[in-house]
Protein backbone atom coordinates (compact mmCIF):
# COMPACT_ATOMS: atom_id res chain seq x y z
CA UNK A 1 0.00 0.00 0.00
CA UNK A 2 1.05 3.56 -0.64
CA UNK A 3 1.57 5.48 2.48
CA UNK A 4 3.46 8.79 0.67
CA UNK A 5 2.54 10.31 -3.00
CA UNK A 6 3.95 13.50 -4.12
CA UNK A 7 2.72 14.47 -7.60
CA UNK A 8 4.95 17.14 -9.32
CA UNK A 9 5.72 18.41 -6.18
CA UNK A 10 8.06 21.84 -6.37
CA UNK A 11 9.32 22.94 -3.27
CA UNK A 12 11.62 25.98 -2.22
CA UNK A 13 11.70 29.66 -1.12
CA UNK A 14 11.14 31.66 -4.08
CA UNK A 15 7.70 31.05 -5.68
CA UNK A 16 9.37 31.53 -9.45
CA UNK A 17 12.80 29.84 -8.57
CA UNK A 18 11.82 26.27 -7.04
CA UNK A 19 15.15 24.75 -5.76
CA UNK A 20 13.68 21.04 -5.73
CA UNK A 21 11.15 20.50 -8.81
CA UNK A 22 8.94 17.66 -10.77
CA UNK A 23 8.94 15.59 -7.72
CA UNK A 24 6.61 12.16 -8.15
CA UNK A 25 7.07 9.64 -5.60
CA UNK A 26 5.08 7.13 -4.32
CA UNK A 27 6.57 5.67 -0.97
CA UNK A 28 5.03 1.70 0.02
CA UNK A 29 4.33 1.04 3.82
CA UNK A 30 7.15 -0.30 5.31
CA UNK A 31 9.78 1.22 2.78
CA UNK A 32 12.86 2.94 4.02
CA UNK A 33 13.84 5.58 1.53
CA UNK A 34 17.49 6.44 1.69
CA UNK A 35 17.73 10.39 0.03
CA UNK A 36 21.32 10.89 -1.00
CA UNK A 37 22.72 14.21 -2.66
CA UNK A 38 25.06 16.37 -2.58
CA UNK A 39 25.16 19.57 -0.34
CA UNK A 40 23.19 22.55 -1.65
CA UNK A 41 20.80 19.90 -3.46
CA UNK A 42 17.34 20.34 -1.60
CA UNK A 43 17.53 17.28 0.84
CA UNK A 44 16.43 19.14 3.41
CA UNK A 45 13.98 21.37 1.86
CA UNK A 46 12.04 18.55 0.55
CA UNK A 47 11.54 17.17 3.79
CA UNK A 48 10.89 20.17 5.08
CA UNK A 49 8.24 21.11 2.82
CA UNK A 50 6.84 17.62 2.98
CA UNK A 51 6.93 18.25 6.81
CA UNK A 52 4.25 21.46 6.43
CA UNK A 53 7.78 23.72 7.82
CA UNK A 54 7.98 25.13 4.35
CA UNK A 55 4.90 25.68 2.05
CA UNK A 56 4.92 24.11 -1.17
CA UNK A 57 5.20 25.90 -4.44
CA UNK A 58 3.23 23.55 -6.28
CA UNK A 59 1.97 19.89 -6.99
CA UNK A 60 0.12 17.58 -4.56
CA UNK A 61 1.54 15.79 -1.30
CA UNK A 62 -1.27 12.75 0.18
CA UNK A 63 -0.48 10.32 3.27
CA UNK A 64 -2.57 7.33 2.99
CA UNK A 65 -4.60 8.33 0.17
CA UNK A 66 -5.83 11.72 2.50
CA UNK A 67 -4.27 15.18 0.90
CA UNK A 68 -2.03 16.85 2.83
CA UNK A 69 -2.47 21.21 3.06
CA UNK A 70 0.63 22.75 2.25
CA UNK A 71 2.48 24.81 4.49
CA UNK A 72 0.88 23.59 7.76
CA UNK A 73 3.10 21.16 10.16
CA UNK A 74 0.30 20.74 12.67
CA UNK A 75 -1.47 19.22 9.51
CA UNK A 76 0.88 16.86 8.50
CA UNK A 77 2.08 15.90 11.76
CA UNK A 78 -1.94 14.93 12.30
CA UNK A 79 -1.37 13.17 8.98
CA UNK A 80 1.14 11.16 10.51
CA UNK A 81 4.52 12.85 9.05
CA UNK A 82 6.41 13.36 11.06
CA UNK A 83 10.31 14.93 11.10
CA UNK A 84 13.75 14.12 12.75
CA UNK A 85 15.51 17.62 11.65
CA UNK A 86 19.49 17.73 11.65
CA UNK A 87 19.23 19.68 14.77
CA UNK A 88 16.96 17.44 16.64
CA UNK A 89 15.11 19.98 18.23
CA UNK A 90 15.21 18.24 21.84
CA UNK A 91 13.99 20.48 25.24
CA UNK A 92 17.73 20.28 26.27
CA UNK A 93 16.61 21.57 29.82
CA UNK A 94 14.07 19.11 30.09
CA UNK A 95 15.09 15.25 30.64
CA UNK A 96 15.03 12.31 28.72
CA UNK A 97 11.37 11.76 30.31
CA UNK A 98 9.82 14.58 30.00
CA UNK A 99 10.97 14.78 26.06
CA UNK A 100 9.38 11.82 25.48
CA UNK A 101 6.09 12.56 27.41
CA UNK A 102 5.72 16.05 25.47
CA UNK A 103 5.52 13.75 21.99
CA UNK A 104 2.60 11.66 23.56
CA UNK A 105 -1.15 13.12 23.34
CA UNK A 106 -2.61 14.00 26.25
CA UNK A 107 -6.39 11.72 27.07
CA UNK A 108 -9.24 13.08 28.56
CA UNK A 109 -10.58 10.28 31.58
CA UNK A 110 -13.65 11.22 33.22
CA UNK A 111 -12.66 14.75 33.20
CA UNK A 112 -9.42 14.21 33.95
CA UNK A 113 -7.06 15.66 31.75
CA UNK A 114 -3.61 12.46 32.20
CA UNK A 115 -1.07 10.48 29.80
CA UNK A 116 0.53 9.16 32.54
CA UNK A 117 -0.15 5.98 31.74
CA UNK A 118 0.61 6.18 28.12
CA UNK A 119 3.76 8.07 29.37
CA UNK A 120 4.85 4.79 31.12
CA UNK A 121 4.00 3.11 28.13
CA UNK A 122 5.56 4.90 26.21
CA UNK A 123 8.63 5.58 27.98
CA UNK A 124 9.02 1.76 27.79
CA UNK A 125 8.86 0.97 24.43
CA UNK A 126 11.57 3.95 23.98
CA UNK A 127 13.75 1.68 26.38
CA UNK A 128 13.20 -1.77 24.39
CA UNK A 129 14.02 -0.03 21.08
CA UNK A 130 17.07 1.65 22.64
CA UNK A 131 17.86 0.05 26.05
CA UNK A 132 21.22 2.67 26.58
CA UNK A 133 18.63 5.61 27.13
CA UNK A 134 17.08 3.43 30.23
CA UNK A 135 19.82 5.21 32.68
CA UNK A 136 19.50 8.05 30.84
CA UNK A 137 15.50 9.15 31.81
CA UNK A 138 15.76 11.66 34.14
CA UNK A 139 19.18 13.05 32.93
CA UNK A 140 18.19 16.58 31.26
CA UNK A 141 18.08 16.15 26.80
CA UNK A 142 21.27 18.56 26.76
CA UNK A 143 23.36 16.51 29.33
CA UNK A 144 22.89 13.47 26.46
CA UNK A 145 25.75 12.23 24.42
CA UNK A 146 24.89 13.16 20.47
CA UNK A 147 24.31 9.60 19.65
CA UNK A 148 21.61 9.56 22.94
CA UNK A 149 20.20 12.47 21.69
CA UNK A 150 19.62 10.98 18.40
CA UNK A 151 18.11 8.48 20.15
CA UNK A 152 15.70 10.03 22.04
CA UNK A 153 15.09 12.54 18.97
CA UNK A 154 13.93 9.21 17.11
CA UNK A 155 12.18 8.17 20.40
CA UNK A 156 10.27 11.24 20.27
CA UNK A 157 9.64 11.20 16.84
CA UNK A 158 8.18 6.83 16.99
CA UNK A 159 5.72 8.43 20.05
CA UNK A 160 3.76 9.71 17.62
CA UNK A 161 3.09 6.92 15.16
CA UNK A 162 4.33 8.18 12.38
CA UNK A 163 3.09 6.69 9.02
CA UNK A 164 6.16 8.56 7.48
CA UNK A 165 9.42 9.15 9.50
CA UNK A 166 11.49 11.86 7.72
CA UNK A 167 14.82 11.79 9.06
CA UNK A 168 17.00 14.41 7.81
CA UNK A 169 21.13 13.67 8.71
CA UNK A 170 20.51 11.05 11.26
CA UNK A 171 24.63 10.93 11.62
CA UNK A 172 25.20 14.70 11.86
CA UNK A 173 27.94 14.45 14.77
CA UNK A 174 27.97 11.19 15.63
CA UNK A 175 30.70 8.28 14.99
CA UNK A 176 29.66 5.79 12.39
CA UNK A 177 29.19 3.08 15.12
CA UNK A 178 26.75 4.87 16.97
CA UNK A 179 24.62 5.43 13.36
CA UNK A 180 25.32 1.68 12.97
CA UNK A 181 23.81 0.72 16.47
CA UNK A 182 20.47 3.09 15.56
CA UNK A 183 20.14 2.14 11.58
CA UNK A 184 18.56 -1.39 12.68
CA UNK A 185 15.96 0.22 14.94
CA UNK A 186 14.81 1.81 11.89
CA UNK A 187 14.94 -1.04 9.95
CA UNK A 188 12.43 -3.21 12.49
CA UNK A 189 9.90 -0.30 13.04
CA UNK A 190 9.88 -0.06 9.48
CA UNK A 191 9.44 -3.97 9.05
CA UNK A 192 6.96 -4.37 12.69
CA UNK A 193 4.82 -0.76 12.34
CA UNK A 194 4.65 0.13 8.51
CA UNK A 195 6.16 2.99 8.72
CA UNK A 196 7.59 4.55 5.90
CA UNK A 197 11.38 5.83 6.70
CA UNK A 198 12.74 8.58 4.61
CA UNK A 199 16.40 9.22 5.38
CA UNK A 200 18.65 11.68 4.70
CA UNK A 201 22.57 10.23 5.58
CA UNK A 202 25.94 11.83 4.46
CA UNK A 203 27.47 8.07 4.76
CA UNK A 204 25.94 7.20 1.85
CA UNK A 205 27.45 3.31 2.22
CA UNK A 206 25.43 2.94 5.69
CA UNK A 207 21.83 4.48 3.84
CA UNK A 208 22.55 2.03 1.05
CA UNK A 209 23.13 -0.57 3.19
CA UNK A 210 19.91 0.39 5.40
CA UNK A 211 17.62 0.94 2.42
CA UNK A 212 15.12 -0.55 -0.06
CA UNK A 213 15.33 2.23 -2.31
CA UNK A 214 17.72 5.19 -2.81
CA UNK A 215 16.50 8.43 -4.28
CA UNK A 216 19.55 10.67 -5.64
CA UNK A 217 18.99 14.44 -5.43
CA UNK A 218 20.73 16.66 -7.72
CA UNK A 219 20.42 20.21 -7.82
CA UNK A 220 16.95 19.66 -7.10
CA UNK A 221 15.98 17.10 -9.38
CA UNK A 222 15.63 13.24 -8.62
CA UNK A 223 18.29 11.87 -11.35
CA UNK A 224 18.35 8.38 -9.48
CA UNK A 225 15.43 6.39 -8.31
CA UNK A 226 15.83 2.53 -7.89
CA UNK A 227 16.72 -0.49 -5.70
CA UNK A 228 19.67 0.90 -3.05
CA UNK A 229 21.07 -2.90 -3.39
CA UNK A 230 21.49 -1.72 -7.12
CA UNK A 231 22.82 1.51 -6.80
CA UNK A 232 24.96 0.17 -3.80
CA UNK A 233 26.56 -1.81 -6.27
CA UNK A 234 27.20 0.26 -8.96
CA UNK A 235 29.14 3.27 -6.81
CA UNK A 236 30.77 4.78 -9.92
CA UNK A 237 26.94 5.69 -11.25
CA UNK A 238 26.63 7.66 -7.77
CA UNK A 239 29.90 9.31 -7.55
CA UNK A 240 28.98 10.40 -11.45
CA UNK A 241 25.52 11.81 -9.98
CA UNK A 242 26.88 13.84 -7.22
CA UNK A 243 29.29 15.47 -9.85
CA UNK A 244 26.70 16.35 -11.82
CA UNK A 245 27.50 14.24 -14.34
N1 LIG B 1 15.62 29.46 4.23
C1 LIG B 1 16.12 29.50 2.99
N2 LIG B 1 15.94 30.58 2.19
C2 LIG B 1 16.44 30.62 0.93
N3 LIG B 1 17.16 29.62 0.37
C3 LIG B 1 17.39 28.53 1.12
C4 LIG B 1 16.89 28.41 2.46
N4 LIG B 1 17.28 27.20 2.94
C5 LIG B 1 17.97 26.59 1.96
N5 LIG B 1 18.06 27.40 0.86
C6 LIG B 1 18.69 27.06 -0.42
O1 LIG B 1 17.99 25.96 -0.98
C7 LIG B 1 18.89 25.10 -1.66
C8 LIG B 1 18.73 23.67 -1.12
O2 LIG B 1 19.22 23.66 0.22
P1 LIG B 1 19.01 22.43 1.18
O3 LIG B 1 19.48 22.82 2.54
O4 LIG B 1 17.62 21.93 1.04
O5 LIG B 1 20.01 21.36 0.54
P2 LIG B 1 20.58 20.02 1.17
O6 LIG B 1 20.61 19.02 0.06
O7 LIG B 1 19.83 19.65 2.39
O8 LIG B 1 22.05 20.43 1.53
P3 LIG B 1 23.03 19.94 2.73
O9 LIG B 1 23.38 18.53 2.41
O10 LIG B 1 24.19 20.87 2.59
O11 LIG B 1 22.28 20.11 4.02
C9 LIG B 1 20.28 25.67 -1.45
O12 LIG B 1 20.62 26.43 -2.60
C10 LIG B 1 20.13 26.56 -0.24
O13 LIG B 1 21.02 27.64 -0.28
Amino acid sequence: MTVLACDDLDCGYFQDNPCVRGVDLAVDEGQVIALLGPNGAGKTTLLETLAGLVPRIGGTVSVKGTPVKSGDARRAVRAGMVLVPDDRALFKNLTTEQNLALAIPQRTIGGLVSNRRSVAEGVAQTVSRFPALEKRLKVKAGQLSGGEQQMLAISRALLQRPNVLLIDELSMGLAPVIVESILPVLREVAASDGTAVILVEQHVRLALDVADRALVLVHGDIVIDESAASLAADPGRLEKAYLGG
